[in-house]
């Protein structure tokens, strides 16, 4: 395990091909995991299973979809709130494209953008990358899980996640602009994955109110603890307030893979005890995503005290 910077959060390694529930090296990962998201909230993962051209594929794919006339990105739209094509200011533009695991809803996306026969060329990279990452995903999960004695809902659990695929762009800035990409904000997930084009920008805030700056290596990705995270674990795990600064000459591409849960989130009771007392209400993850987005608080901090907060 490295570490970037003393205040800073761990480098994890997931590259072992021996990584497998119930080996030394997996309960030592996910020790590693465990105390990085009750220390620090999020840790960087180091994980090869997605190759380079998988990578480049999508950043171009997106650079290319970014470039067309707004008339034809703003196409893409979507009747569940926040999926679709966004422009969110100066400064940014995002693609939501949902459960991106499924090939039916990347066809969504690619047959509308692409006509020729690069549209399964795309639609392939983006779901390869999707499912790679969801599995990635489920490891840290089903680590946390096991590392809490709580295995046994493991398996459910995963049955009911969603993982929403979304690209970011930052466009570069001109001097003399604000250089705010996205506001502090939470997420509203269990966990949040995110990758970049190699162009560093974002910044979480530490326990102890400090912006820190998180270098994302190559073949890295930085795992954030959102909020549905923070109220399973009753408190144990607190979610990250992040931003997004960009100081780029270039422009920023993200891609963020977002894991909620399709149904109610609680504390489970062995979770809750005298010292633990419960913190928040049970929720549907999704139903207070769209309660989120109608009141304008997806975009804050803490939401989740003011929304079910006991
Ligand atoms: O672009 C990033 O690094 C972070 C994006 C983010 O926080 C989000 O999409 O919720
Ligand atoms: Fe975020």
């Amino acid at each position: 395990m490295d570490f970037q910077t003393p205040s800073s959060a761990p480098i994890i390694d997931f590259t072992n091909e021996n990584l497998i529930s119930g080996t030394s090296i997996w309960l030592s990962t996910s020790n590693e995991v465990k105390n990085a998201l009750e220390n620090h909230g999020y840790f960087l993962v180091n994980y090869d299973k997605i190759s380079s051209e998988v990578i480049s594929a999508i950043y171009l794919a997106f650079q290319e979809f970014y470039d067309l006339p707004a008339e034809i990105k703003s196409q893409f739209t979507s009747d569940k709130p926040a999926l679709g094509y966004f422009d969110r200011g100066p400064q940014l533009e995002v693609t939501a494209i949902g459960d991106a695991t499924s090939k039916e809803i990347v066809e969504g996306f690619t047959n509308l953008m692409w006509s020729s026969e690069k549209k399964y060329y795309v639609c392939e990279a983006i779901h390869s990358y999707s499912k790679q990452v969801a599995e990635l995903q489920q490891m840290i999960l089903r680590m946390v899980f096991e590392s809490y004695g709580l295995e046994k809902y493991y398996e459910s659990h995963k049955e009911s996640t969603v993982y929403i695929y979304r690209v970011n762009k930052y466009k570069a800035v001109p001097v003399n602009e604000s250089n705010l990409g996205i506001v502090p904000h939470t997420d509203l997930t269990f966990i949040t994955i995110i990758h970049q084009n190699q162009i560093n920008g974002l910044e979480i805030k530490s326990k102890d109110g400090i912006w820190i700056p998180v270098d994302i290596p190559p073949n890295s990705f930085v795992v954030i603890a959102g909020d549905a995270l923070m109220a399973w674990s009753n408190g144990r795990i607190q979610s990250r307030t992040h931003r997004v600064i960009i100081s780029a000459e270039v422009p920023r591409y993200s891609i963020g893979m977002f894991a909620y849960k399709n149904g109610i989130v609680q504390a489970p009771n062995e979770l809750v005890d005298e010292k633990h007392v419960l913190l928040y209400k049970p929720f549907d993850n999704f139903d207070l995503f769209s309660l989120a987005y109608k009141q304008r608080l997806l975009w804050v901090e803490d939401k989740l005290k003011f929304l079910c907060g006991i």
